[in-house]
């Protein structure tokens, strides 16, 4: 188990070690990433990460960076890249897999560099370092009117599920996370889902 003080390094060098297998899950609020991704999991044996997730509990868990963290969520804003790699990378440690769905991350190219020099900075202990990409990227595409629609019957009590911050996030979504899947789009790494049929029927 990590301690408060791990540097950037020592995480590295340990996640390095565990040669992980990460899959990006992409695709607007509410689309059912986090829904679709719990059947992965019971089906092939990833390990579900949301960043979004870590963050509500890096929020809630009294840390320095909890009023930055309610504040950029919101207002819809992507949370600095280093707080929330910190956090995915921790929970990638302390999970006995080395199979990823890391789901809602990378959400804009600030995230997306980072991850790469991240990665960049594990596989340099490697002699055949090559890859800096995820394995693939799911990508679920799915109507704004139809995300609006499920996120507003969520109820699951959280606080950027209002309908102002609903329209900010679909803003963001299209403005800084949709070059993201373009950019893997391009390198042929997206596998784009059907998310707009009922749960049981979107294929995966
Ligand atoms: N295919 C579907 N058809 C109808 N409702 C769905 C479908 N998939 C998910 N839902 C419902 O829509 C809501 C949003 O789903 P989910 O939380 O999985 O989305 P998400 O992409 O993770 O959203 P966010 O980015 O806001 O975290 C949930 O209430 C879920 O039960
Ligand atoms: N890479 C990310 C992912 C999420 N956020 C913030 O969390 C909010 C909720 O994310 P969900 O995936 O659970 O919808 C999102 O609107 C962002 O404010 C982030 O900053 N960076
Ligand atoms: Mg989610």
């Amino acid at each position: 188990m990590g301690t408060a003080n791990d540097s950037s390094k020592d995480i590295s060098d340990r996640l390095a070690e565990k040669h992980p297998k990460v899959v990006f899950v992409l695709g607007g609020p509410g689309s059912g990433k986090g829904t679709q991704c719990e059947k992965i999991v019971q089906h092939f044996g990833y390990t579900h990460l949301s960043a979004g997730d870590l963050l509500r509990a890096e929020k809630n868990s009294g840390s320095e960076n909890g009023i930055m963290i309610q504040n950029m969520m919101n207002e819809g804003k992507i949370v600095p890249s280093e707080v929330t790699i910190k956090l995915l990378q921790k929970a990638m440690l302390e999970s006995g897999n080395d199979k990823f769905l890391i789901d809602g991350f990378p959400r804009n190219e600030e995230n997306r560099a980072a991850f790469e020099a991240v990665v960049r900075l594990c596989l340099s202990h490697f002699f055949d370092a090559a890859k800096i990409e995820p394995e693939f990227v799911l990508y679920f595409n799915c109507p704004e009117k139809e995300m609006e629609r499920r996120i507003l019957n969520r109820n699951q009590g959280r606080e950027d599920d209002n309908i102002e911050t609903i329209r900010k996030r679909f803003k963001v979504f299209l403005e800084s996370s949709l070059p993201v899947i373009e950019y893997y789009k391009g390198k042929g790494k997206v596998r784009e889902i059907d998310a707009a049929k009922p749960v049981e029927e979107v294929p995966l």
